[in-house]
C-alpha cells in the first residue's frame, strides 16, 4: 500500500523513552568442559538515538549480545525495553519475527536473484507499517544509492553491496538498527567509501543504532556511546569521550590509544591549508580537509603523539599547545612507559611518556603543564 505520510520517517513519538534498558545473562557450555565455556551477563542504558558502538575484542560476546536483542538467544535470560516497549522480561519473550528490528551482517545478505530495487521491495512487503514514499527516497539518498537500483548485487561492489542492505533494513521501519561489523568484509579504500554514508545515517535517521565494532577508527568517527565488554562482561559503558580517556581499562598502552574530543571549525587559513577547531579546552590547528567553518568534526588526538612541557614553548615546530592538569598517572607492568590523563577544559586528553621523562620534569597528579600536540595527529 503507499503513503505519502512523510511524518512516519523513523522518527520517535513523544510517548518513547530515551533509553534502551537492556540485562542479559547467558551461558554456553561446551562439552561439559568449564575452560571451553562462555558466559556473558550485561546490564546497560543505551541512549535511545545516535549510534553506540558495542566495542571489544573478538570472543568478548558482542555478537552474541546482538542476537539476545534480536530474540536469537531464547535462552538468554533478562529485560529488553526499546521506545518503551517490552521485548523480552521474566514472563515474557518477544519472538525475533515481532522485534521491529534491521539486522545487518558483516557481509551483505541480499537475495542474489533480486536487484538492488526487488531487494529493497522485498523489505517494504516485510515492514508492518505501510509503505512510506517520503522514507523511501530519503533512505535512498542518505545511501547513495538511486542510481543502483537496476543492478544484480553481482554487478555491485562490496561496498554498494553494504549499502543496498543497509537501506533494506531501514526500509523494514524498524524502531532499532542492528549492525555487527557492517566493514569488516571490507578493504581499506571501500571502509573509507563508506564511512561517510554511516555518518549520513547517524545524523539524519532517528532511531538508535547499536554497532558492533573491534575498529578503534570507526568507533571513533561514527559512535556518541559505547558499551565496552570483555570476556562476555560489560567493563565500561558512557560517552565514548569519557570511556576512551579512562586509564583503567585493558589495552590502554596499545599503539592506538588516545581520545576522541568534538570541536567547531572556526577558521581557515587557505595559505597553510590549515583550520582552526575550537573545543572547551582551546584551539587546536590541523590539516583543512575541506570541512566548512562552523561545522563539528570529530577530532581523534593519539596518546603517543602527545608530549608535556613545563612552559608554553615558542621555538618548537608544534603548532598546538594547551594548558592541562594532570588528574592520574598510570605506569605500565613492564615497560618503560608511562600514560598521563589530563583535563583540559571539559575534556580529557592522554599522553603517553617514558618513566624517565615523567621524572625528570617531576609529573605529578595536580601539576599544571602544556599539552604539546602534533597537528599531523588529529585524523578527522
Ligand atoms: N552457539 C554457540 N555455542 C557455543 N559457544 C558460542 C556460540 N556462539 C558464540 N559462542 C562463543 O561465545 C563467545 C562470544 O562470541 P561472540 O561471537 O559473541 O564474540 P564477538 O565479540 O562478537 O567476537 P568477534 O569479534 O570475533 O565476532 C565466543 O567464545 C564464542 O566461541
Amino acid at each position: 500500500m503507499m503513503s505519502n505520510n512523510s511524518e512516519a520517517t523513523l522518527t520517535k513519538s513523544a510517548c518513547q523513552t530515551e533509553h534502551i534498558q537492556l540485562a542479559f545473562n547467558l551461558s554456553y557450555h561446551r562439552q561439559d568442559n568449564a575452560k571451553d565455556s562462555f558466559s556473558l551477563s550485561i546490564n546497560a542504558t543505551v541512549p535511545a538515538k545516535g549510534i553506540t558502538a558495542i566495542f571489544g575484542h573478538s570472543g568478548s560476546g558482542k555478537t552474541t549480545l546482538l542476537r539476545c536483542i534480536a530474540g536469537l538467544e531464547p535462552s538468554a535470560k533478562g529485560q529488553l525495553q526499546i521506545a518503551g516497549d517490552t521485548w523480552q522480561d521474566d514472563n515474557y519473550f518477544m519472538p525475533t519475527h515481532k522485534r521491529s528490528l534491521g539486522y545487518v551482517f558483516q557481509e551483505a545478505s541480499l537475495f542474489d536473484h533480486l536487484t538492488a530495487k526487488g531487494n529493497l521491495d522485498f523489505a517494504i512487503k516485510r515492514a508492518d507499517k505501510p509503505f512510506d514514499q517520503a522514507l523511501y527516497q530519503k533512505v535512498l539518498m542518505i545511501m547513495g544509492i538511486e542510481g543502483l537500483l537496476s543492478r544484480f548485487p553481482s554487478q555491485l561492489s562490496g561496498g554498494e553491496r553494504q549499502r543496498v542492505a543497509i537501506a533494506r533494513a531501514l526500509l523494514i521501519q524498524p524502531q532499532i538498527l542492528l549492525m555487527d561489523e557492517p566493514l569488516a568484509a571490507l578493504d581499506l579504500a571501500r571502509k573509507q567509501e563508506i564511512l561517510p554514508y554511516l555518518e549520513k545515517l547517524r545524523d539524519n535517521i532517528d532511531i538508535p543504532i547499536l554497532y558492533v565494532s573491534h575498529a578503534m577508527d570507526e568507533v571513533a568517527r561514527l559512535a556518541d556511546h559505547t558499551l565496552m565488554l570483555e570476556k562476555g562482561q560489560l567493563i565500561a559503558q558512557g560517552e565514548v569521550s569519557q570511556v576512551f580517556s579512562r586509564l583503567d581499562l585493558p589495552g590502554q598502552f596499545q599503539q592506538d590509544t588516545g581520545v576522541i574530543i568534538k570541536a567547531q571549525v572556526l577558521e581557515k587559513d587557505e595559505q597553510w591549508h590549515l583550520m582552526r577547531v575550537a573545543f572547551s579546552g582551546g584551539d587546536l590547528w590541523l590539516k583543512d580537509s575541506g570541512e566548512t567553518v562552523s561545522q563539528t568534526v570529530r577530532v581523534r588526538v593519539l596518546a603517543r603523539d602527545i608530549s608535556l612541557a613545563l612552559s608554553a614553548q615558542q621555538d618548537s615546530s608544534i603548532l598546538n599547545r594547551l594548558q592541562a592538569s594532570v588528574i592520574e598517572i598510570k605506569e605500565d607492568n613492564n615497560e618503560a612507559l608511562a600514560l598521563v590523563r589530563l583535563q583540559v577544559g571539559e575534556e580529557f586528553l592522554l599522553a603517553r611518556l617514558t618513566r624517565r621523562s615523567l621524572a625528570h620534569l617531576q609529573i605529578t597528579v595536580g601539576k599544571q603543564v602544556w599539552a604539546q600536540v602534533k597537528s599531523v595527529a588529529i585524523v578527522y
